[in-house]
């Protein structure tokens, strides 16, 4: 039986993983009302199609800081995808590289950069200012001569959030599921729950640089030729002074909820995001994207591309390198399905205007007052405000 939903294959994943494992993916920070209102704030919007538009070619593809993709998806950055899947980063490499879309490696991947380099798609490396400059350097210039195509830096984490699921779970690493790309040293404590802390959450608090500031980004900014992405910016003020430090791109993200819990939504924040920064700093976004619909409303309010995390592990999980195809191939053909019958055949042509809020039950007057002005005229009728 062919998979038709993402909610098929996150079905097939959580059997096959083991507890502990599924809520270290599926979990999220505090109480997890972040995580839940990400997805839900999708929900919360509606598109306005436009009819009798020749829709007979739509096409997705597009340029993303001179790379070129097939399709406005990437897969976030996430860390040790050998917990679901033992080929880990390289198979997704491999699906994420067949569908053409971009795939973002974490600095905690567990297969080596040069391996998943090989499959040859688009590619970029996330990473995290750790207290050890050095071992950041180190992954900087190996990305560039792997033929990695930017740099993120992840800047919503000066400390990793507590995740109750893994507190409870005492959640560690096995011993054979590791951040290959760094220094054993510096991973080793990943592997030892204590009392009160995941494993995860205590080499973090021992790793993580929480000093940082604007004013380090420089150092980066010099370091590498690569373009520079901030992950983690959810307002107009940091926003604007990203662009003044020389960053080229921004992801709009709470991390998928696994951070500061009661943030605010990344599709809530993209608005005023994408209207305080030039139109040569493209704005992506994560978080709660579970269909081409979704990514289609992102688009149309701004975001110049959107990655997807969870869903590319289901995938994995599932089937490798041919479960994250079918997650990606499902996006897309869902996205070019959503872009033809709302009369967008193009990503230029889906704008503000093609989202509507949708509005409680009780603005609709029942029965319908026919030739009286509507009172939610202008919350129906001109796209969202
Ligand atoms: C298992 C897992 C590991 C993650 N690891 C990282 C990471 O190493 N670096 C990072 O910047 N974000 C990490 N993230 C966050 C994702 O990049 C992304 O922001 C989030 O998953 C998007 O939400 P979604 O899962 O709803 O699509 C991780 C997320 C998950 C689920
Ligand atoms: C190793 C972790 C810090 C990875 C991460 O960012 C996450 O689990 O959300």
């Amino acid at each position: 039986m062919p998979v038709l939903t993402l909610d098929e294959l996150r079905e097939h994943a959580r059997q096959r993983l083991p507890g502990p494992v599924w809520d270290f993916i599926e979990g999220g920070s505090g109480d997890e009302h972040t995580l839940r209102a990400g997805e839900a704030a999708y929900r919360e919007l509606c598109l306005r199609p436009r009819v009798l538009v020749d829709v007979a070619d739509p096409d997705c593809a597009l340029e993303l800081l001179g790379t070129p993709l097939a399709s406005p998806f990437g897969v976030a950055p996430m860390a040790y995808h050998r917990l679901v899947h033992p080929q880990g980063e390289t198979a997704t490499a491999e699906g994420t590289a067949r569908a053409g879309a971009l795939l973002v490696v974490g600095m905690f991947a567990s297969r080596p950069l040069e391996d998943i380099a090989s499959a040859g798609g688009p590619r970029w490396l996330q990473v995290y200012w750790l207290r050890r400059r050095d071992a950041l350097a180190g992954l900087v210039d190996r990305a560039e001569a792997a033929g990695f195509g930017a740099l993120m830096l992840t800047v919503d984490a000066p400390q990793v959030a507590r995740r109750r699921r893994d507190v409870r779970n005492a959640f560690a690493l096995p011993a054979d599921v590791t951040a290959v790309n760094l220094d054993p040293g510096l991973t080793e404590r990943t592997h030892r729950a204590t009392a009160g802390s995941s494993g995860i959450e205590a080499h973090a608090r021992e790793q993580f640089d929480p000093t940082l500031t604007w004013d380090d980004l420089s150092w980066l900014r010099e370091r590498t030729r690569l373009p520079l992405v901030l992950k983690g910016v959810l307002t107009a003020e940091d926003a604007r002074i990203a662009v003044e430090c020389g960053v080229d791109a921004l992801v709009v993200s709470n991390h998928g909820g696994r951070q500061l819990d009661r943030a605010v939504p990344a599709l809530q924040a993209l608005p005023e995001v994408v209207a305080s920064v030039p139109e040569s700093c493209p704005v992506l976004i994560d978080g709660g994207v579970r269909s081409g619909a979704d990514a289609a409303i992102a688009l149309a309010l701004g975001a110049r591309a959107v990655l997807v995390g969870r869903p590319v592990l289901w995938g994995l999980a599932h089937a490798g390198a041919e479960g994250v195809g079918q997650v990606l191939g499902l996006l897309r053909s869902e996205l070019l399905e959503t872009m033809a019958l709302s009369g967008c055949p193009s990503l230029a042509g889906l704008g503000p205007t093609a989202v509507s809020r949708r509005p409680p039950l009780r603005d609709h007057p029942w029965p319908p007052s026919h030739g009286e002005p509507s009172r939610t005229a202008s919350t129906t009728s001109g796209g969202l405000r």
